[in-house]
């Protein structure tokens, strides 16, 4: 009797990818980069330790598609940032790994040339290029992490990271998130459960060991230190949305119980708004209003938001797509952002000049 093949059988093909140390060589980080990282970072986890009164706003399109776009969406958002600097820290939404409820395009990383030809070296590489760009913009950036090895191409050229809402319960993506070098916001998850986003950051907290990759793209086990920088995001779910007081209050209560930092940030988009981009207004400013009100677990805000409002199909002659408007999530125009932005800078600049008054 001979050994019937019992692995691999449903795998087409193994690909070669370049390693980690590969790409970074091609695409290696810069000093201005490295500033605009290395500040970001610094302001979130100062806000997040209420050593800085300001909020952070991650805002930027719900997914990337086009360098080009992309970048002329970074050149704006840092002349916003510029101006509301005194009361927000922008950070520009860069996602490339997009989590899908059943199928569809899994963003930029996996599939580059939206054809189905999956080319992830390209797509990891101009990820990287895409950020590093940002970067030297002087924007930092935020993104979820939803692939546990791709951090090791990019994560030193990341300030923010999401654990999105269908894998904040995931042993995986907690253990990943305790070996980030950056703040991690778990989303509750699509049900509206607040409680997997509580105990992810429980987890993330702790030292943890699992398999993973080396810079040399080589199996390694991986030891992590822990990151106490874990915060909850809440993007309603389960048919309503929770950024109202109430909700608010009872996520205070659920991180004050679990003995955790009453750090909360609201994502202005998803079940909080329907998936109606023209809600996110709506949202942003009753949080705002929160804040003002004397709310102080409201650390941050998220916004989707593109050059053009809406989304579109991905059409089969790509040369048809329209310029700036986004492929997933339909999202607000970029001058809707400009007046949210604008708004809440103006609503919060009494409250957030009193935090530093009192400091
Ligand atoms: O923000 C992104 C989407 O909400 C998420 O990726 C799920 O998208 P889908 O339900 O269209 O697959
Ligand atoms: C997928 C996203 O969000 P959520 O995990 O909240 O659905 C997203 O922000 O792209």
């Amino acid at each position: 009797m001979s050994v019937v093949q019992t692995e691999n059988l449903n795998i087409a093909a193994f690909d070669h990818m370049p390693s980690p140390e590969e790409i970074k060589a091609r695409v290696p980080m810069t000093v201005p980069a490295n500033a605009a990282v290395v500040a970001g970072r610094k302001a979130v986890m100062d806000i997040l330790d209420r050593r800085d009164p300001r909020v952070f706003v991650v805002v930027g399109p719900c997914s990337i598609h086009d360098a080009e776009a992309g970048l002329d969406y970074a050149r704006r958002l840092k002349k916003l940032a510029d101006e509301v600097s005194q009361t927000m820290v922008l950070v520009m939404r860069v996602y490339f790994e997009k989590p899908r409820t059943s199928t569809g395009w899994k963003g930029f990383i996996n599939d580059p040339f939206m054809n189905d030809s999956f080319r992830i070296d390209v797509g990891m590489e101009r990820a990287r290029k895409f950020l590093l760009d940002v970067s030297e913009i002087g924007l930092p950036t935020g993104t979820e992490a939803l692939d546990p090895i791709a951090p090791q191409y990019y994560g030193d050229l990341i300030s923010w990271t999401a654990i999105g809402a269908r894998t904040s319960e995931s042993q995986t993506h907690r253990e990943m998130s305790s070996g980030l070098s950056t703040p991690v916001g778990f989303k509750n998850a699509t049900d509206g459960d607040l409680e997997v986003a509580i105990n992810a950051i429980i987890s993330a907290a702790h030292p943890h060991s699992f398999l993973g990759i080396n810079s040399h793209g080589v199996s390694a086990i991986t030891r992590t230190r822990g990151n106490r920088y874990g915060h909850v995001v809440l993007r309603g779910g389960g048919g309503r949305p929770n950024y109202d007081t109430v909700s608010i209050s009872l996520a205070e209560q659920a991180l004050t119980k679990a003995k955790l930092p009453r750090n909360v940030v609201v994502d202005c988009s998803h079940a909080n708004s329907w998936k109606k981009p023209e809600y996110q207004p709506l949202v942003m400013k009753d949080v705002a209003h929160q804040i003002r009100e004397g709310n102080d677990s409201v650390v941050g805000m998220m916004i989707e938001s593109n050059l053009v409002a809406g989304n579109q199909p991905i059409p089969a002659d790509l040369s048809q797509l329209k310029y700036g408007c986004s492929v997933t999530d339909a999202c607000v125009s970029w001058e809707t952002t400009e007046e949210m932005i604008r708004n809440t800078d103006a609503m919060l600049r009494d409250v957030i000049g009193k935090r530093e008054r009192r400091a």
